[in-house]
């Protein structure tokens, strides 16, 4: 069986093949559109509306995996009946049931010291800001203007040495830091993917190097990685130019699997016609 040339076609041909399907995505830059702050990253009405038409379709389960905190990335994707990872995978929602990773005490008092000093130090650099996470932070670059801006790389890449308890990231203009050798992405996936049955079929879909454990996850478990945008990981099976095409792409999906809304007058009505072309 050919697997298309797109990763459409082919969990429509898996799918079709009797494997379940689960989609598991990553909210910004994947989802959303990168934005200047990211209280401006919000998801539009149409694609919550397909993801939650394909969370409700028998043999589909769909998830968000974010660096952003699980409360947040919950809010922002606003669909219950989800799985969710936050923190960069260090929190778990599957489908209504939490796990947090535990935070082994001289990590926590690292993570404490960090956050301390750091916004101390932040002062001194314009448009630098730091966002608190349960399990992590992110400092944020994106507003620095130069020469500040390298004035705080320069600084960041020595500071955050003294917190060897510490993973940093830098993503998408953001310095993200989670636990060394804690839960990442990638936990995230295989978590997600224990609750499925064995044959699913799994697609991830990521902008960004914070990506990567989870794209390796879902390869590891015969599934294919999908690279969103000019910053994701090289080497994944499919690749999207832009969040707006997986959202067209999450259309035709809905259409070849007849999921439309239940208020269109028919699979074949207007409303269904549009969402399948937009
Ligand atoms: O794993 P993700 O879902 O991609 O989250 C990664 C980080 O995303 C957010 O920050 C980034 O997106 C913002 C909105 O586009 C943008 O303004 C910011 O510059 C980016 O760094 C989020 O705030 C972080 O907590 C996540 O780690």
């Amino acid at each position: 069986m050919s697997d298309g040339d797109n990763w459409v076609d082919h969990a429509v041909l898996e799918f079709h093949s009797g494997r379940p399907l689960t989609l598991l995505f990553d909210y910004d830059g994947t989802l959303a559109p990168i934005v200047p702050h990211p209280a401006l990253a919000i998801l539009a009405p149409q694609v919550r509306a397909r993801l939650r038409r394909l969370a409700r379709a028998p043999g589909v389960a769909v998830g968000v995996i974010s660096g952003r905190a699980l409360a947040d990335v919950r809010d922002m994707v606003g669909i219950d009946d989800l799985y969710f990872g936050g923190s960069g995978g260090a929190e778990l929602d599957l489908c209504g049931v939490t796990e947090v990773e535990p935070i082994p005490a001289d990590a926590q008092r690292q993570l404490t010291a960090a956050v301390s000093d750091l916004r101390a130090a932040l002062a001194g650099f314009h448009g630098v800001w730091l966002e608190p996470k349960p399990v992590g932070f992110a400092v944020h670059y994106r507003a620095t203007p130069e020469p500040t801006a390298t004035a705080f790389h320069a600084f960041f890449s020595r500071w955050h040495t003294q917190f060897p308890a510490l993973r940093v990231l830098d993503v998408c203009k953001s310095y993200e830091v989670g636990l060394r050798d804690g839960w990442d992405k990638g936990d995230a996936v295989r978590r997600v993917l224990a609750e499925q049955p064995a044959h699913t079929f799994a697609a991830y879909f990521g902008d960004s190097e914070n990506d990567r454990p989870a794209m390796a996850a879902v390869v590891a478990a015969d599934g294919v990685s999908v690279g969103v945008g000019p910053e994701a990981p090289a080497g994944t099976r499919y690749t999207l130019p832009t969040p707006a095409r997986l959202h067209t792409d999450l259309a035709r999906l809905c259409g070849a699997l007849n999921l439309f809304d239940r208020g269109t007058h028919s699979a074949g009505g207007a409303e269904a016609t549009r969402d399948h072309l937009v």
